[in-house]
């Protein structure tokens, strides 16, 4: 069962770090924002086995941008899949994402999330890119809170797990339960930590 005290931590981390990564995404100059998260180093390319599934997500305000990604991948003829989810007790699933240039293919989901059609095949990712709302240096992630990712990660053990992520959003310590999945390895625009 969850502890009630890290539960608290983990708001109070989640709170401070979403309003600081949307003000950061903001405050960015075009030029620089153009640029970031532009391709992935290379050596994460290097970790991507070469018929992979690439499992992106949308971002979000403040999110690190992971278009710039799916369309790499998807040049190099990965299949894209997207998060797709029914409501907060359905477990996260990943769907084909076949149109990372105009996102044609994307609706409206639950949340208002924009995500594939039920019509899209149903997939499961070998590498997953994932946004976080904080990490840590040691390759620890706290996410949105709603469980989808840990669950998702939880039932795929061998995923490979790359972390994208400003700078800002490190912290020196997370609270730690037995769900929480680490990362593989993290994206920022001036690092890349691990593979750890
Ligand atoms: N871009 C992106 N896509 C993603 C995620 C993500 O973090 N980023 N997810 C990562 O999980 C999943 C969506 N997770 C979500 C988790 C919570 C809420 C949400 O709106 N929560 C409400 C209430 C939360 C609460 O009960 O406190 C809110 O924030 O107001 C939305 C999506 C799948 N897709
Ligand atoms: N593998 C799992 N099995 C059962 N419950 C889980 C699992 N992983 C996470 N949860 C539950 O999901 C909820 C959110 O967990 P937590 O606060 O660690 O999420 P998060 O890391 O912020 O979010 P996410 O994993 O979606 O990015 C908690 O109630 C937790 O108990």
């Amino acid at each position: 069962m969850s502890d009630p005290e890290i539960i608290q931590q983990k708001k109070s981390i989640r709170n401070r770090l979403r309003k600081a990564r949307v003000e950061h995404a903001a405050s960015l100059p075009k030029q620089v924002s153009a640029l970031v998260f532009h391709r992935p180093p290379t050596a994460v390319v290097d970790m991507v086995p070469e018929d992979a599934v690439i499992g992106l997500y949308r971002a979000d305000p403040g999110e690190a941008p992971a278009s710039s990604y799916a369309k790499f991948f998807f040049e190099r003829g990965h299949t894209i899949a997207l998060p797709w989810l029914v409501d907060l007790n359905t477990p996260m699933r990943f769907r084909v994402h076949t149109d990372p240039y105009g996102e044609s293919d994307l609706a409206k989901g639950y949340f208002g999330l924009m995500q594939g059609s039920e019509d899209a095949p149903e997939v499961v990712p070998d590498v997953l890119f994932m946004p976080l709302v904080a990490f840590t240096a040691k390759g620890d992630r706290l996410g949105q809170g709603g469980g989808f990712y840990d669950k998702w990660l939880g039932a795929h053990p061998d995923v490979i797990r790359i972390g994208l992520a400003w700078d800002m959003q490190e912290v020196p310590e997370l609270p730690i339960e037995p769900h929480d999945m680490p990362l593989t390895a993290i994206v920022t625009p001036t690092r890349l930590l691990g593979p750890f």
